[in-house]
């Protein structure tokens, strides 16, 4: 059952069952085994966590082009929707390149040019995700990047399951392997017999993903840490507690670790979300999924005023924070931390995990302190651009010749000086 907690340094004081330092070093065994073993440790790898034993890595281009086949309509259709809805958010976000001209002649600028090759990791170890197809790849596609490899854990027929490779489709992606876990995440990063390298890794996944793509951020770029999945709700007394139970399960169901919390000022609400969430959580499919991240992870905090709630969720730096609240806009301000936020009644989280166009994929366990979510930018660099006019050389380059002596680098003065004694003996 969620628990109801009096306030949130109860809740932050709860036991958890958490060993993470296992975790990482189960997943630093299963990097160095693939670096070392290449396909054959995937083979084994894939074996022992999904239980298949794989006859080829990837997915056969004639197993995408027949992916449409025998698909319910509706799903198709919303599918290609929700890719445009997704297309025409990312395309808002594309930067130009820049450049400034000084007066003396002077050419300054950021060139931005997109990665050559990305990985986008789509999670199924429990569940298949079409949605996160769209959610990694189609930023990757409106950035520009030349060439897109999706990895996603095997169904059981040893394939990737027909709505994923529906959704590659879609989006044209042709290079796909049936690998997940850790073990993809080393592959993408160090490259083996049959996967060649890639310059970053994107894409959301459970602990053990989200710990291979911290250990591999180095050797390749990744975008953040977007593990299990998380939801804070704040409530005021007026809230519909059937929506907030609802809302708090669509995320306790995506993994036993994932965490759904809520926040009110309002005891008798808090009261009526813990029997409403029993009352659905019986009606679950995933049930044992969602019951064990509810009560592990789950919680609901009776704070003394709505304020207070907006200082614990600011702690908390929630992957998805719901306002369900009179006025919402009128609290949006108070929200320095999360990576998405949904206001009012209508905007309930899977809106956006599936249709509304902003990514799902957002950072976890309070790393929306300092990440954003999955972006165009997250597949493109910049490169600074210096032209300097011979007027500007002339003009600064005694003064690069102060600032390079006050360093000891006497290279970097002289590079500069010769510069000025040559034209002078021109
Ligand atoms: N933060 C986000 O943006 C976001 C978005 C979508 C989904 N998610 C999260 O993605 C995750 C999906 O999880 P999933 O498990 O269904 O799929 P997954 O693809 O992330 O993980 C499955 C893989 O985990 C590995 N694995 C499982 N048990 C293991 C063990 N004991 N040791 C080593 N490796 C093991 C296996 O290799 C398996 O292929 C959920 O946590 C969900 O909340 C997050
Ligand atoms: N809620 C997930 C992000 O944490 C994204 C997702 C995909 N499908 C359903 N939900
Ligand atoms: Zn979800």
């Amino acid at each position: 059952m969620i628990q109801i907690y009096r306030n949130y340094a109860e809740f932050k004081q709860r036991e958890v069952g958490e060993d993470t330092e296992a975790k990482r070093k189960a997943v630093l065994d299963i990097i160095r085994q693939v670096r070392e073993k290449g396909d054959q440790a995937l083979f084994a790898f894939t074996e022992a966590f999904d239980k298949v034993k794989l006859t080829q890595l990837q997915v056969p281009l004639e197993r995408i082009e027949q992916a449409d086949q025998n698909q319910d309509p509706l799903f198709v259709s919303s599918l290609q929707e929700a890719a445009e809805r997704i297309r025409a958010f990312h395309q808002k976000q594309k930067k130009d390149s820049w450049f400034m001209t000084e007066e003396d002649g002077t050419i300054l600028g950021q060139r931005l040019t997109a990665m050559d090759r990305v990985g986008i990791y789509v999670p199924g170890g429990t569940a298949a995700y079409p949605s996160s197809v769209l959610m990694n790849a189609i930023p990757a596609q409106v950035a520009g990047v030349g060439e897109i490899v999706m990895v996603s854990p095997p169904n059981q027929e040893g394939t990737i399951h027909p709505h994923v490779l529906l959704a590659a489709k879609i989006l044209g992606i042709k290079e796909v392997y049936a690998i997940g876990g850790a073990q993809a995440v080393a592959a993408l990063a160090y490259g083996t017999e049959s996967i060649k390298p890639v310059d970053k890794i994107v894409g959301p996944g459970n602990i053990y993903v989200a710990l291979a793509k911290r250990e591999v951020f180095g050797q390749v770029g990744i975008d953040m840490i977007a593990g299990p999945s998380e939801i804070a709700i704040v409530a005021d007394e007026a809230a519909n507690p059937v929506y907030i139970a609802a809302d708090l399960l669509s995320q306790a169901e995506h993994d036993p670790m994932a965490s759904s919390i809520l926040f009110t000022p309002s005891f008798s609400l808090a009261e009526e979300v813990q029997k409403e969430v029993e009352r659905q959580l019986q009606t679950l499919p995933r049930e044992k999924i969602a019951r064990e991240a509810i009560d592990q992870y789950g919680g609901i905090i009776v704070v003394n005023h709505l304020d207070e709630a907006f200082e614990q969720v600011n702690l908390l730096a929630p992957e998805h924070l719901e306002l369900m609240v009179e006025q919402p806009f009128d609290w949006l301000a108070k929200v320095k931390h999360a990576g998405a936020i949904f206001l009012g009644r209508y905007s309930s989280e899977p809106v956006g995990d599936y249709f509304a166009g902003p990514n799902h994929v957002l950072p976890t366990s309070g790393t929306a302190r300092f990440s954003s979510p999955l972006n165009v930018d997250d597949f493109m660099k910049k490169s600074s651009i210096i032209f300097y006019s011979k007027q500007a050389f002339f003009s600064h380059g005694k003064k690069i010749i102060a600032l390079a002596e006050q360093e000891g680098l006497h290279a970097h003065g002289r590079a500069i000086q010769v510069r000025l004694e040559g034209e002078n003996n021109e």
